[in-house]
C-alpha cells in the first residue's frame, strides 16, 4: 500500500511546483466531489460536471481571513441554499465502519470517545492511499495546523498569561494520552506504522478538530467535503443571541444536516455580493477557545472574554458560575462579574439587604461604584504589570515578526529580544536559513504574541472605561 503521496506533504514544503500540485489537487477533488452530487446549484440537475462549484461558490485565497475559503460566484441572497453534500460524500463513523474488519476492531474499544474513533477512521482512511473512497479529499486537506495541541513549549510560554499557558498544556498532554489509549487498537486493525507515530496522530486529531461538523446520530460529527472549504465568522448577535431577527424573519442557521435530503445544506446567513468570502458561524468561541480547537485568533470578537484572578472571598459573592466573571473585549465587565463587585464592595452587614438590587443589575450608590470602578482599575493594572511584556512592546514585535515573512535568513542585529530567543530555541545562528519548521513554529508563536497582545489590550479597555466611570460619577 502506498500512503507515501500523503506522508511526502505532513511537512508542509512550499514552493512553486507545491502551489501547483495544490491547485491540481483542488481540481481533481472538487470532480470527485461533483461525481458523489456535492453541488453549489441544488436546484439544477449537474450530472457530469467538471467541478461542484463555479455556480454559487468559488475557492478564492483571503490572505487576512481564513486563507484558502469560499467566494461567492454571483449574487446571494440570504436564506439561500448555496451548497449541498450529501450523506455518501461525508466521511463519517458510520460510513467508515462499513469495513467489516476495522468496525469489529473498533466494537472491542469502547472506552474509547466516539471523537478519537473518528481519529482513527480518518487514519484508516489515509492508509488505504489512493483506494480509500475519500482519497482525493484527503490529499488536499491541510496538512499543518496551529491548533493548542500541536504548540510547542516556546510557543506556549509566549502566552504569557497564565490560564492560556495552562490550557496550551492541557490541549498538549490530552492529545498524547489520547494517542497512548488508542495505540492498540491502531496495531489490531493493521494500520501503516508510520500512522501510529504521535505525529500523525496529532495530525488527524486537528483535522477532526477543525473541520467536523454537527450530525445529530454522532456526536464525533463528521467531515464534510467542500463544505468545510468555509471559514469561520464570529455570531452577530442579533442572528444568534435571539430566536427571532430584529426584522422578525427566523434566526438563520447557516450549516445543518437535512435528514430528508440526506444531505447537509449550507445557507447563506445574509445576503453576499459576488466575490465575497462566504463565512460560517462554527459556534461561539472566546479567542483562546478559537485557538485551542481552530487555530487563529480574531481581531475583533464579540464573544472574546479575559478572565483576570479573582480572591476567593469574592468569588464567594457571587451566585454565578466563574466562567461569567470575565472582561469583555471593549474593556466593560460582564454584568455578572459586575453585579458580584458591587456586593463584594458592600459591607457585609448590609450584603443582604442589597441582594435583589444588586442580581438585578442595579447600581448600589455612587461610593460603591466608585469603589468597584477603583479596585477594578487597580487589579487591571496589576495584572498588565506583573506580565513580562506591555502591550505596546507587543505590537512592536508583531511588527517585528510580521516582517519575518520577507526574510530568508536569520538576522539578530536590532531585533527584538524575544525574536532572538525565538531564534535560540530553535537552534539557530545569524545568517542561518529559516527551514519550513522554523516558519511554521514562528506562525504559532505570533498566535500566542497576538492572543496576549488582545488580551492586554482588553484589561487595558477596562482599566480606561473604569477610569472614565470614576470621572462621570465624580462630576455628578
Ligand atoms: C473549516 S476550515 C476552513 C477552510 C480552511 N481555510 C482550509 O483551507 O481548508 C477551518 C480552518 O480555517 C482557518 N480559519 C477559518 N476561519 C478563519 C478566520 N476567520 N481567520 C483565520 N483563520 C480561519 C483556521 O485554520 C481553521 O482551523
Amino acid at each position: 500500500m502506498n500512503i507515501s503521496f500523503f506522508f511526502g506533504e505532513i511537512d508542509g514544503r512550499r514552493s512553486e511546483t507545491r502551489m501547483e500540485e495544490d491547485d491540481e489537487k483542488l481540481e481533481t477533488f472538487l470532480q470527485w466531489a461533483a461525481n458523489l452530487g456535492v453541488t453549489d446549484s441544488p436546484s439544477v440537475s449537474r450530472k457530469q460536471a467538471a467541478s461542484c462549484l463555479g455556480e454559487s461558490l468559488v475557492v478564492s485565497c483571503f490572505p487576512d481571513a481564513g486563507g484558502r475559503g469560499l467566494a461567492a460566484a454571483r449574487e446571494l441572497k440570504r436564506g439561500e441554499v448555496f451548497l449541498r453534500v450529501p450523506k455518501a460524500a461525508m466521511l463519517t463513523r458510520e460510513n467508515v465502519l462499513e469495513d467489516p474488519s476495522l468496525a469489529l476492531a473498533v466494537k472491542k474499544y469502547c472506552q474509547l470517545s466516539s471523537a478519537q474513533i473518528l481519529v482513527v477512521c480518518l487514519l484508516a482512511e489515509v492508509g488505504k492511499g489512493r483506494n480509500s473512497r475519500w482519497a482525493p479529499y484527503l490529499m488536499q486537506l491541510p496538512r499543518i495546523y496551529n491548533t493548542l495541541p500541536n504548540f510547542a513549549q516556546f510557543e506556549t510560554q509566549a502566552l504569557q498569561v497564565d490560564i492560556a499557558i495552562w490550557t496550551s498544556e492541557k490541549a498538549v498532554s490530552k492529545v498524547q494520552s489520547e494517542w497512548k489509549e488508542v495505540l492498540l487498537l491502531m496495531q489490531e486493525v493493521g494500520l501503516n506504522p508510520r500512522l501510529f507515530t504521535f505525529k500523525s496522530w496529532l495530525w488527524a486529531s486537528a483535522t477532526v478538530s477543525t473541520l467536523t461538523m454537527h450530525i445529530p446520530w454522532d456526536d464525533a460529527g463528521c467531515l464534510c467535503p467542500v463544505g468545510d472549504l468555509a471559514n469561520y465568522a464570529a455570531p452577530e448577535d442579533e442572528l444568534h443571541s435571539t430566536e427571532e431577527n430584529v426584522d422578525n424573519s427566523p434566526k438563520l442557521t447557516d450549516g445543518i444536516y437535512e435528514k430528508e435530503l440526506a444531505a447537509y445544506c449550507f445557507y447563506a446567513r445574509k445576503n453576499y455580493r459576488k466575490g465575497e468570502q462566504i463565512l460560517l458561524c462554527y459556534g461561539t468561541y472566546t479567542n483562546l477557545e478559537l485557538l485551542e480547537h481552530y487555530g487563529f485568533v480574531l481581531d475583533t470578537n464579540p464573544s472574546d472574554k479575559a478572565f483576570i484572578p479573582l480572591g476567593a472571598d469574592i468569588q464567594l459573592c457571587s451566585p454565578w458560575a466563574s466562567e461569567t466573571l470575565y472582561i469583555q473585549q471593549d474593556g466593560k465587565p460582564s454584568f455578572a462579574l459586575l453585579s458580584t463587585l458591587r456586593i463584594w464592595a458592600t459591607p457585609r452587614k448590609l450584603r443582604k439587604t442589597h441582594q435583589h438590587q444588586t442580581y438585578s443589575g442595579e447600581l448600589l450608590s455612587v461610593e460603591n461604584e466608585m469603589a468597584v470602578m477603583n479596585w477594578l482599575a487597580k487589579k487591571c493594572l496589576d495584572v498588565l504589570n506583573i506580565l513580562p511584556t506591555t502591550l505596546e512592546e507587543d505590537r512592536l514585535l508583531l511588527q517585528a515578526i510580521g516582517k519575518l515573512r520577507l526574510e530568508k535568513t536569520v538576522v539578530f542585529k536590532g531585533g527584538e529580544p524575544e525574536l532572538i530567543r525565538f531564534f535560540q530555541a530553535h537552534g539557530l545562528q545569524e545568517g542561518d536559513q529559516l527551514t519550513n519548521k522554523v516558519l511554521a513554529s514562528k506562525e504559532r508563536w505570533e498566535l500566542a504574541v497576538r492572543w496576549r497582545y488582545m488580551y492586554k489590550r482588553t484589561i487595558s479597555n477596562c482599566v480606561s472605561h473604569c477610569n472614565q466611570k470614576v470621572l462621570d460619577l465624580s462630576s455628578k
